[in-house]
């Protein structure tokens, strides 16, 4: 039987299901994405007024070169009206020379007249520059916060659009490229029509055409519906807009119910042509939509998000120090888990998908870092913004032999066979149960090195002399170490593994060798070699691992390694 949820008891009636918009003939959905659209970040602003500390000039700074450095070419600066802090940091930007002359800087105001002229005042100077206004449109604002009908509402938005037209003129004659930004605000609680109506109403003063484009800013003041009903709330405006060619519609939008990414991207199918958000989306309650999410969203679709997330560490420190709030571990893209995997059959696809990737370069003659990237688990590669493998498996009570020997592999280039990287498993698991935690590379070197190399079993090779007999047969004489005492030991056989076992069961130790593998570890002169060896020891079957510069010496130390793993699980 299926088990039966209960009422949660919460007072869930209080709430209202948002309406659906009657869009029936949307196009939306069946739209692909495939070119980055413009992007604003807003950290200077919607970022920074949400901040517990808001940034100080130092830090204002840093954010503001960061955001030129990765490509941002539309900076919200600030909000000058609201403090001298504010007002001074655009002003330094503009005296300073800061500002590339390709990057246009913009500033927010409410729509009254003194703070709309201390606004502009703030600009004067800049190459580029836009003002940005906003009022608040949706019928609970203009019941309760500013007790105005739809007519004066409408009449706030033009009055301020003219102001601003007003003191640009005034004191902006200098500057060569002066844009306008509106935001209808909480755009999306607004009934559709009278949205449409104040940004006509807008438009018809500042009177977009050819050179004079106007941005109609649709934010999703708070997010309270799902992403496809902005959606439809952004197509409906983009088709009834008029003027349309000459209109950047932009979408803001915010994260509370945790889907701003994805309204985004539906507002962007949906006719958007820009988006405003903040790094690692920073901004009131949850945030604003996350720009480093977006744009990497768009290059893991292989499309070109034309901002440079290639040091996506460095951006999160510069993020993290003029925030002064972190990013969390599973932040996508940025988060420090979101390259790794710690449960074993991630590890084992993980390990399995890097190998396969270079045997599909290597066979197609391409390098391997412009080889197509399909990877099972990693969305992207991860070197590509300036992470290493190192973090990709890492080992706790989750993981398996895939991680385990991708480890060894990574760190001291041994292969493990299939069914030693199983019995070593198997030993990483029993730490990692009794001890918890996570395991790094260290650690697991130390497991190894105590359960395979250790050289503490009943038997230590120390070294050997061979020749062949005219007939093949292989003779060996070994010097190895019998508790405590040297001793020689001979035998013969076919091949010196043999010869070996031959020489063992001289002094008692019987071991049947049933698989055998070796491998180089590097090239050159200190050439190392790894053997690893399966036995039959008093009716157990055990691994045993040898490193040596000779190959013979690794295989025969391998046999010692093995007759110390019956020794120790006979114990
Ligand atoms: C969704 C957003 O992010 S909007 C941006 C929000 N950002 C900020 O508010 C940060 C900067 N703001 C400030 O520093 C201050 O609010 C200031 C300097 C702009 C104004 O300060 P004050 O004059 O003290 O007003 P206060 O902060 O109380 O704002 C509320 C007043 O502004 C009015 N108001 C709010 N938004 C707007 C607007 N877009 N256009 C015109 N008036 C507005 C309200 O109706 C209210 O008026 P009232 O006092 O007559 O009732
Ligand atoms: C000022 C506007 C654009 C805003 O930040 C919002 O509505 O969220
Ligand atoms: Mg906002």
């Amino acid at each position: 039987m299926v088990p039966q949820q209960q009422p949660s008891g919460m007072p869930f009636q209080r709430y209202r299901p948002f309406p659906a918009i009657d869009l029936a003939d949307r196009t939306w959905p069946s739209k692909t994405i495939t070119a980055a659209p413009r992007w604003l970040s807003t950290d200077l602003r919607d970022g920074n007024q949400a901040l517990i500390e808001p940034m100080d000039h130092e830090r204002k700074r840093e954010m503001f070169d960061l955001l030129v450095r990765m490509g941002y070419k539309e900076i919200e600066v600030g909000f000058p009206a609201a403090s001298q802090t504010d007002f001074d940091f655009v002003r330094g930007l503009i005296e300073t020379g800061r500002i590339p002359a390709d990057v246009q800087i913009s500033v927010l105001t409410q729509a009254r007249e003194d703070l709309i002229e201390r606004t502009v005042q703030s600009l004067v100077g800049a190459e580029r520059a836009t003002v940005h206004l906003y009022n608040a449109t949706a019928p609970e604002f203009r019941r309760v916060v500013f007790g105005v009908d739809r007519d004066a509402c409408k009449a706030i938005a033009v009055e301020g659009t003219r102001h601003v037209m007003r003191f640009a003129e005034q004191y902006l004659g200098d500057t060569a490229h002066f844009g306008y930004e509106y935001s209808p605000e909480i755009f999306i609680d607004t009934e559709l029509d009278f949205a449409l109506e104040v940004c006509e109403a807008v438009m018809d003063e500042w009177r977009p055409g050819p050179g004079r484009e106007i941005i109609l800013n649709l934010p999703a003041t708070v997010e309270r519906a799902t992403p496809n009903v902005y959606a439809d709330q952004i197509e409906w405006m983009s088709r009834n807009l008029t003027r349309r060619e000459f209109v950047c519609v932009s979408v803001h939008p915010h994260n509370d119910r945790g889907s701003g990414i994805a309204a985004a991207e539906l507002g962007v199918l949906a006719g958007a042509d820009r988006v405003e958000g903040c790094l690692f989306g920073h901004g009131e309650r949850t945030g604003n939509v996350d720009l480093v999410t977006l744009g990497m969203n768009l290059y893991s679709q292989g499309v070109d998000p034309q901002i440079d997330f290639s040091d996506i560490d460095e951006i999160r420190r510069v993020v993290e120090h003029c925030t002064q709030l972190p990013v969390a571990p599973r932040h996508p893209y940025g988060g420090d888990l979101v390259y790794t995997a710690f449960s074993g059959s991630h590890q084992d696809a993980v390990k399995k998908g890097l190998a396969a990737l270079e045997r599909d370069a290597a066979e197609a003659g391409v390098p391997v870092a412009e080889y197509p990237w399909r990877v099972p688990y990693l969305p992207i590669d991860p070197k590509e913004v300036g992470r290493d493998y190192e973090a990709v498996i890492r080992v706790n009570s989750q993981s398996g032999k895939g991680g385990v020997s991708y480890i060894l592999q990574r760190d001291h280039a041994l292969d493990l066979p299939r069914r030693l990287q199983i019995d070593f498993s198997h030993k990483v698991q029993a730490y990692t149960d009794a001890e918890g935690g996570e395991f790094d590379g260290e650690r697991i070197w130390e497991i190894f090195t105590d359960a395979y190399l250790a050289d503490n079993g009943p038997v230590g090779f120390l070294a050997h002399r061979s020749q062949t007999d005219s007939d093949g047969t292989y003779r060996i004489a070994a010097d190895v170490r019998v508790q405590g005492e040297i001793r020689e030991i001979t035998g013969s056989g076919p091949g010196p593994l043999s010869a070996f076992c031959d020489a063992l069961a001289g002094i008692d130790i019987k071991v049947r060798v049933v698989d055998y593998v070796e491998h180089a570890l590097s090239e050159g002169s200190d050439a190392r070699a790894a053997a690893y060896v399966e036995a039959d020891i008093d009716g157990r079957t055990v691994w045993g691992v040898g490193l040596n510069h000779n190959i013979t010496a690794a295989s025969l130390k391998a046999v010692c390694s093995a007759v110390g793993q019956a020794h120790r699980a006979k114990g």
